[in-house]
């Protein structure tokens, strides 16, 4: 079997993988698991020179920023946190109208003092007095946050990596905020958080990627072009 022209990632999993498919499909392209319903390689219906991979939407990231896949869909809020000179490795081709989630700071609805950033700045210098420590930030979105807080002149906070459930920090004492995604606000409503007013570190939502660090020739091109007009249409 010879090597494909093109690889491309695509969400293995979750929300992602199910509006990927849709896209390939009303593009023309059916995507196509090869073997094992279950397996991580496939295909794209008319592309037979074309790789399909499936992995996770944060895999991807790793995978358009060292080179070895061509294309990928995920989320722009994964790209901006994990791959640090953006600019250099990976182009941003095309936003895809799903996957639409804010990156925001949130805090608890009783903190009626606090509306703002500026405001945090207060309530990290009184926290500190009464407890000796500074703020806690729960969050996986380390990279963006400590970015957004910096750029809002907040200092008195350190950082508490959450993986999962991190709406539910503030309630159960293991942070004071937390920076998440919020989609419909659904989740940050069941527990009592607000957003701040100025609060929005990144409006995301899943984008197709090139890699620059990829084995561009000119069939890996034609075939990139190809895929491209046809989404867009
Ligand atoms: N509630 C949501 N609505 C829309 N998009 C979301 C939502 N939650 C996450 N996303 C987006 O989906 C992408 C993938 O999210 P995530 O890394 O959580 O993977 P997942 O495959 O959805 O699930 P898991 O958490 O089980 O790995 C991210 O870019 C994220 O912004
Ligand atoms: O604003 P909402 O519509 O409530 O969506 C936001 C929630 O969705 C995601 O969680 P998900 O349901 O994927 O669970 P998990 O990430 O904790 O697995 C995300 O981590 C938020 O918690």
């Amino acid at each position: 079997m010879s090597a494909p022209s093109l690889v491309i990632a695509v969400p293995s999993k979750g929300r992602l993988k199910e509006k990927a498919a849709e896209l390939f499909d009303a593009a023309g392209f059916t995507l196509r698991v090869k073997g094992h319903e279950r397996g991580y390689r496939g295909q794209l219906d008319g592309l037979p020179d074309v790789a399909v991979e499936y992995t996770s939407a944060a895999e991807i990231v790793h995978q358009l920023r060292s080179g070895r896949v061509h294309l990928g869909i995920t989320g722009e809020d994964l790209v901006r946190e994990t791959v640090h000179d953006v600019d250099g490795r990976i182009a941003f081709l095309m936003p895809l109208g799903f996957g639409h989630a804010d990156v925001v700071v949130a805090v608890p609805e009783c903190w009626l003092d606090v509306s703002r950033m500026a405001d945090l700045e207060d309530v990290a210098e009184q926290f500190a007095r009464n407890h000796g420590r500074g703020l806690r930030v729960a969050t996986k979105y380390m990279n963006l946050t400590r970015r957004f807080f910096a750029k809002e002149g907040v200092t008195g906070y350190r950082i508490v990596e959450s993986v999962g459930a991190t709406e539910a920090t503030p309630a159960t004492g293991t942070s004071e905020l937390i920076v998440d995604i919020t989609s419909t606000g659904t989740t940050l409503k069941a527990n009592h958080l607000k957003v701040l007013e100025d609060g929005l570190i990144l409006k995301s939502q899943a984008h197709l990627l090139a890699s620059k660090r990829a084995g561009w020739d000119a069939r890996a091109r034609e075939l990139c072009e190809r895929i491209l007009s046809s989404l867009s249409q």
